[in-house]
């Protein structure tokens, strides 16, 4: 077992991985709630969790452990009972439940399971029905929250583990989530970084305790120095400048370079991932509708700043040449999505034929669905396990979304 963190790269071998399998919160979608849970279908679970255990079984089979998160919260939550206690008063208070009758009300439903159960149901949600709370506020029988069949609204978008952080180097983001259906997820993570004995000691270059938002689907490492950075809908400029100073600025941190990526706000494309992922030394999958009309995209190389400057920053409108600049390549392969068909690239790009999980340099994990995509990807070299992803694909999310790697190979 390897213990804390190495990801100096999206390519490295992969040997050890965070996953989340599917669970009751899946189940916990409605038609009325879909939206605000950032689903546009309700996955048959049963079907999910199987493909889930493929994908899994995929990983394993080449090389990697699979480490569940939904297990190390358990074991760092079971270190102590003052642990448990913090962490189910800040995730009440977050859903903002204050001291008072609810509050206590939940506080003894949950603290009286076992710590197992409990994280199981924190991830399915906790209903209405579940408690007998007499209550005579306004907001539980007018408005909006009376509406609310839950007290604690379900994580179904759990699997997608990449989100709620990113390993980068030999530390990590914990981070602060876009939407309130994603953020108690970065509260789970805060507390394995924190308690469970295999991070002991693991640089936190950012918290979750910030107000400007970032998503580990718009982080990616692409070497040692450099990192490319989403602005998306769900990452701001802002943290992004404000990560690029802590990386220059934290002895443990390798990274002298951030290239940040401007990519259109939109459902479909709510990360830099679901657009662009990293294959090879000189190999990528794009999604050409990132591009305005005349090819141009707005990427941003930031540096160290000279002359008393927080940061240097360098505007270039051509991504191909602002990768070979920051990675020093003479020539890269950019492998389009859907070979850039103009139905067949929106089609597999929203089933995640952009997201490919590399697994070693030039070997990726990818939905079996996008096939067209996948032809060209063998055409250029790249060795491809297909996955399944019939249900899995209807929150949005492929291969790199469900993974968090923290241990790869250096390359
Ligand atoms: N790394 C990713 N692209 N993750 C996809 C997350 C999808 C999820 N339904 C969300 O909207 O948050």
């Amino acid at each position: 077992m390897n213990k804390g963190i190495q990801v100096n790269s999206e390519i490295g071998k992969l040997k050890s991985v965070l996953l989340h399998r599917p669970g009751a919160e899946v189940e916990n979608i409605t038609p009325d709630t879909m939206q605000d849970l950032l689903f546009d279908d309700i996955p048959f679970l049963k079907i999910a969790q199987k493909e889930h255990d493929y994908f899994a079984q995929v990983l394993r089979d080449n090389g990697a452990e699979t480490l569940y998160i939904e297990d190390l919260a358990v074991e760092a939550l079971d270190k102590s009972e003052e642990i448990k206690k913090n962490f189910l008063t800040t995730l009440l208070t977050e859903h903002g439940y204050r001291h008072g009758r609810t509050f206590e009300e939940l506080q003894a439903y949950l603290s009286g399971m076992s710590t197992k159960d409990m994280v199981t149901k924190i991830y399915a949600g906790v209903r209405k029905n579940e408690l007998d709370i007499k209550r005579s506020t306004l907001s539980d029988m007018a408005g909006s929250d009376a509406e609310n069949l839950f007290y604690l609204n379900p994580l179904p978008n759990a699997y997608f583990t990449r989100d709620p952080q990113a390993s980068i180097g030999v530390g990590m983001t914990i981070n602060r989530m876009t939407f309130p259906a994603r953020q108690p997820e970065s509260l789970i993570t805060e507390y394995v970084m924190a308690h469970h004995p295999r991070f002991e000691g693991t640089p936190i270059w950012r918290d979750r305790n910030h107000t400007t938002r970032i998503e580990g689907g718009d982080e990616l490492v692409l070497s040692k120095n450099v990192v490319a950075i989403g602005v998306s809908e769900r990452t701001s400029s802002k943290s992004i400048q404000q990560l690029a100073k802590e990386f220059f600025r934290n002895p443990a941190s390798t990274f002298d370079t951030v290239l940040a990526v401007e990519i259109p706000h939109n459902h479909a494309m709510m990360h830099l991932d679901t657009v662009f992922t990293m294959i090879n030394h000189d190999q990528f999958t794009v999604f050409p509708g990132i591009f305005h009309g005349d090819g141009s995209i707005n990427t941003f190389i930031i540096k160290p700043g000279k002359d008393g400057e927080e940061v240097e920053i360098e505007h270039l409108t051509d991504l191909e040449k602002a990768l070979k600049k920051v990675l020093n390549l003479s020539e890269l392969d950019l492998i389009e999505c859907g070979n850039g068909d103009p139905i067949v690239a929106p089609r597999e790009q929203w089933n995640d034929g952009s997201n490919t999980l590399a697994i070693a340099p030039g070997e990726i994990v990818t939905y079996d669905r996008n096939y067209v995509t996948i032809e060209l990807l063998k055409q250029h070299g790249v060795k491809v396990h297909e996955i399944l992803s019939s249900e899995l694909a209807r929150g949005r999310g492929g291969a790199r979304c469900m993974s968090q790697p923290i241990w790869r190979d250096e390359i």
